[in-house]
């Protein structure tokens, strides 16, 4: 039996922010990891193998232009070996800084198996029965599919299994258009697979602004085949190939392909927890918190993607920072998820903070402005043909910034002043007086701020005096 004052079980973003920041602290901690290496699913079935997939399915699809150009082919398939392993070396490095031994390092216990409690204050990990003082759960999330007919009955893909196929499918269908299934069917796109999307919900991409949706998705049919609120009623193996049955006002249609990528969603990981022996809240799969990350038992905390906040790495990291002193001090630390960004890495790319118009004007009604400006009209983006996107800015008539969105090459960078300029109370004005390096794409920033400006001196009498005063003096 081993005493702890802190026990963190998860070592993904959210468990190793909390592990490493309470050892820094001094405190002592074990973190319990289930897989042999910590990292979570950011680092090996997320972010980083998607990241590094799309970079390299980017590169892929420039080199089969420039193929066309020279009129020569280029093999996506034979790229896609150069992409896997691309993959598995981003993996790599990461995983060499989020190794085990980092943590022992800073003198975090760092236990290798799955955690289950026995009681609100035990914890057995394979042999091993931990007390704790205080617990952390950030175990994450998994992938979860519909109960579509047949679907038991054929193999299928996930982001768990995805990222080690050996060869480029022909053809793939994907169904679920949410920010997995986007990403990774654009990649096979653009490594040279034949892709067909399938969504059930009418609304494409419902959390963006409509705008950004809507420009998104003009953008992704170019090269792939997008089925908007589709009902999937059936999927099937025949010869060998995937048949997925759909209906769609009462039509049957049928699509088949090599490969089915399942991208419907994902659901906290706490089966094996045996939360109800520590007699932890649970509300539809999701672990109950108050905005302090206090679970129905007090000294036992939730993060991540096992709570119904934003399933993001950042948040998890963010949530993190705040448990700790929650957990080791009983302050009352929140995050405020009304300035937390988000980046969807299609390309084009599309950036989120803060409110759409939707939801500003829900909230404010007419109290709000709204100011949008073109990529095309933006230097950079002309120059290195990019033009593609725009950005919105959505503040109150004050000039409060409440919402910011865009659409566009590297869009999650440049945008990202804003969300500085948010969680300072800065007004859009202040970010129209920053001045802009001349050519940078930051400078759509600008192109937006500006038409506050513009618009206020329009509106000014001091506007109209002037004009009256010139007019005089002609
Ligand atoms: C394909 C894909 C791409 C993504 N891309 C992005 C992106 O670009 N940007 C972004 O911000 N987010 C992205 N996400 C979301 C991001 O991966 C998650 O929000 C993030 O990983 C959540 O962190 P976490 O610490 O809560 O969970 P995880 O990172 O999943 O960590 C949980 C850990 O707990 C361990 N565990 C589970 N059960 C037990 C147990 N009983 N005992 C011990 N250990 C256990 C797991 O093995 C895991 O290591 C992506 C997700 C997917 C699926
Ligand atoms: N760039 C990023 O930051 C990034 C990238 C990937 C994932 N993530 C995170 O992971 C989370 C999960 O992503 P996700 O895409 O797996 O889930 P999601 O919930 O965002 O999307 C799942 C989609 O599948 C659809 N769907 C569900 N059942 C269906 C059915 N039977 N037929 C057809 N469509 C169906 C849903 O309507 C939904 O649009 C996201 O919310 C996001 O926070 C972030």
């Amino acid at each position: 039996m081993k005493d702890y004052q802190l026990i963190v079980i998860g070592g993904g973003a959210a468990g190793m922010t909390v592990a490493a920041g309470a050892a820094n602290l001094g405190a002592k901690v074990a973190l319990v990891e289930k897989n042999k290496h910590l990292g979570g699913d950011c680092l090996h079935v997320g972010c980083v193998p998607s990241k590094a997939l799309i970079a390299a399915s980017k590169e892929a699809n420039a080199m089969m232009r420039a193929a066309r150009v020279l009129g020569t082919e280029f093999n996506g398939g034979e790229h896609y070996q150069m992409s896997k392993a691309r993959v598995d070396k981003a993996r790599a490095i990461i995983q060499d800084h989020d190794g085990t031994e980092r943590f022992e390092k800073i003198g975090v216990d760092v236990y290798i198996g799955e955690a289950s409690f026995q009681s609100p204050t035990e914890l057995k990990v394979g042999d091993d029965l931990l007390i704790g003082k205080k617990f952390v759960i950030s175990t994450g999330s998994k992938p979860t599919v519909p109960p579509i007919d047949g679907l038991d009955q054929v193999p299928y893909l996930t982001n768990e299994t995805v990222f080690e196929e050996e060869t480029l499918p022909e053809s793939l269908i994907v169904i679920g258009a949410g920010t997995v299934g986007l990403e990774l069917a654009q990649s096979f796109v653009r490594l040279g697979s034949q892709v067909t999307v399938l969504e059930a919900q009418d609304a494409f991409l419902p959390k963006e602004d409509e705008d950004v949706s809507t420009y998104l998705k003009s953008q992704l049919e170019m090269a792939m085949r997008l089925k908007i609120g589709v009902k999937v009623s059936r999927v099937d193996e025949v010869d060998g190939r995937i048949r997925v049955t759909t209906e769609v006002d009462g039509e049957t249609v049928e699509y088949e392909a090599d490969k089915l990528l399942m991208a419907t969603g994902r659901v906290p990981r706490i089966d094996a927890l045996r939360l109800d022996r520590a007699n932890v809240q649970v509300t539809k799969g999701y672990i109950d918190v108050s905005s302090s990350y206090r679970t129905s038992q007090p000294h036992i905390f939730a993060i991540g993607d096992t709570i119904k906040t934003l399933p993001f790495t950042h948040a998890a990291g963010e949530e993190g920072k705040a448990v700790v002193a929650n957990a080791l001090f009983g302050l009352w630390n929140k995050v405020d998820y009304s300035k937390l960004p988000w980046i969807t890495f299609t390309d084009p790319e599309v950036f989120h903070v803060g409110m759409t118009e939707k939801e500003a004007r829900e909230r404010y009604g007419d109290d709000i402005e709204t100011y949008e400006a073109k990529l095309s009209e933006v230097d950079r983006f002309i120059a290195e043909r990019q033009e593609a996107g725009f950005v919105k800015v959505i503040t109150k008539k004050n000039g409060k910034i409440i919402g910011a969105h865009a659409v566009g090459e590297s869009a999650g960078d440049w945008m990202q002043i804003v969300v500085y300029a948010m969680q300072r109370g800065d007004k859009i004005g202040k970010l129209s007086r920053m001045i802009y390096p001349y050519p940078s794409r930051s400078e759509a920033v600008k192109k937006v701020t500006d038409l506050y400006w513009r618009k206020r001196l329009f509106e000014s009498p001091l506007t109209e005096l002037a004009r009256r005063y010139f007019k005089l003096m002609q």
